[in-house]
């Protein structure tokens, strides 16, 4: 029989406890404690949405993920949305799943006021966003989307994505924001580069491998598979229903901009070079990612080093989650919500493994992972707004 223990619960930030509030999760996994995580019922209190936020490219599919995501947020409220071609339209109409919403049209962002604003999610193309970012006023935090802050060698980006930087001060402040990686560093950053969505999937499982020694450097080969999302809402004729569905195809072959992106994060974690070979996919589906990873493991080492070294890196994370041994991520189980799931599996071949990780493109590969981000530069609990279990089917 169930007995319930109610002596050693304490209540996480965001939930006063006050009447109204609802308790919607019971996390054991935090400091051996139970925090019970709650949320703010809007019809008996008004959230305190202390936070003013400015998200620019709201009309895109990124920037209105972040909208979708902070209706639910406690403390950050959307002051400011900015869009291009559909500039003086309200989220609603462009966007009628946000209809309910009750926030201010999207303007252009020459017509943009930050005075409102405390914090912005920059959600523009790669080439535009370093021009913007710099005339934005000082006090802002930022968490840019784009690709734009990602590289540290300034040579580099204008090697992969063909121009010259425009901001190359500001890349000297710019902190990569795979949150649990780079926790430490993010919390005191003014200006987050939020991954890609392919370096995310792929970093996340192999960089405390790396760490550890337990896999070789050479011969990493990674096959990527994205959703149509990842190509942004703006119209494209290779993304055309009739083009995507019933069919997948390889692109960027051997010279994808991720490429430098993933290695430079690679290459931190083992303190000297790696190089890689990687294939991104385009997939008949709407959202979501799955990367399949095959590494030599370090001599000596055996699948089941690899398990446990995964298991003790993500232990007490909330987004990583490492699945039972033999059971395969499927991108299904990870839609609209910000985890990452990862395994690991024996090659039939000795030495080798597989790893494969999945994760929603838009959600843990772009605006969830700036939203973990900006709570913690901000100093909230980095769960913040994020709880969404994933949709299914
Ligand atoms: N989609 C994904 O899965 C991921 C995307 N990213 C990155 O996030 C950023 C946004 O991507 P995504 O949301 O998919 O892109 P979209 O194409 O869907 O949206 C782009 C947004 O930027 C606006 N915009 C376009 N050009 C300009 C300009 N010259 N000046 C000002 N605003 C402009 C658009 O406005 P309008 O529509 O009104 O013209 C729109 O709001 C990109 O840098 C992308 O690489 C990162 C990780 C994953
Ligand atoms: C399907 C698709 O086209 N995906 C995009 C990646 C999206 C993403 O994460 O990347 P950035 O933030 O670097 O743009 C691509 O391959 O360019």
């Amino acid at each position: 029989m169930w007995t319930a223990n109610f002596s050693s619960i304490s209540f996480g930030t965001g939930c006063s406890g006050k009447d109204g509030a609802i308790i919607t999760k019971v996390n054991k996994r935090k400091e051996g404690k139970i925090f019970v995580k709650c949320a703010v019922n809007t019809k008996t209190q008004k959230p305190d949405k202390a936070v003013r936020i400015g998200v620019l490219g709201a009309s895109g599919y990124t920037g209105s993920e972040i909208v979708r995501l902070l209706a639910n947020h406690p403390h950050f409220g959307i002051s400011l949305m900015t869009a291009d071609r559909k500039a003086g339209q309200s989220i609603g109409s462009v966007f009628p799943h946000l209809v309910s919403q009750d926030l201010p049209d999207m303007v252009a962002i020459k017509d943009a006021d930050f005075s409102d604003v405390d914090a912005v999610f920059c959600c523009l193309p790669h080439g535009t966003t370093q021009e913007i970012i710099k005339g934005l006023p000082k006090g802002l935090k930022i968490v840019d989307l784009s690709a734009d802050f990602r590289l540290r060698d300034i040579s580099e980006y204008e090697e992969w994505y063909g121009q010259a930087h425009r901001a190359p001060d500001l890349q000297k402040e710019a902190v990569y924001g795979l949150t649990e990686i780079l926790r430490e560093e993010i919390k005191s950053a003014r200006l987050v580069a939020n991954p890609g969505c392919y370096p995310t999937s792929i970093q996340l499982p192999l960089v405390p491998l790396i760490k550890a020694n337990l896999i070789q450097y050479r011969n990493i080969i990674i096959d990527s598979k994205s959703g149509v999302s990842g190509a942004g809402r703006g119209a494209k004729e290779a993304n055309l229903y009739t083009e995507i569905s019933e069919g997948i195809y390889s692109y960027g072959m051997t010279r994808h901009r991720h490429v430098p992106e993933i290695e430079q994060g690679l290459s931190d974690a083992a303190h000297s070079k790696i190089t890689i070979s990687f294939t991104p996919h385009l997939m008949p589906m709407n959202r979501g990612m799955q990367s399949t990873i095959y590494v030599e493991m370090a001599a000596g080492v055996t699948i089941e080093d690899l398990y446990q070294q995964l298991k003790i890196s993500y232990q007490d994370e909330e987004f990583v989650i490492l699945l039972e041994r033999g059971v395969v991520p499927h991108t299904h189980n990870v839609r609209g919500s910000n985890y990452n799931l990862i395994n690991v599996f024996a090659d039939r071949i000795p030495g080798r493994a597989i790893i494969t990780s999945v994760i929603d493109n838009l959600v843990k590969g772009a605006s969830g992972q700036a939203l973990q981000n900006l709570n913690i530069m901000l100093g909230y609990p980095e769960n913040t707004g994020l709880l969404y279990q994933p949709l299914f089917p």
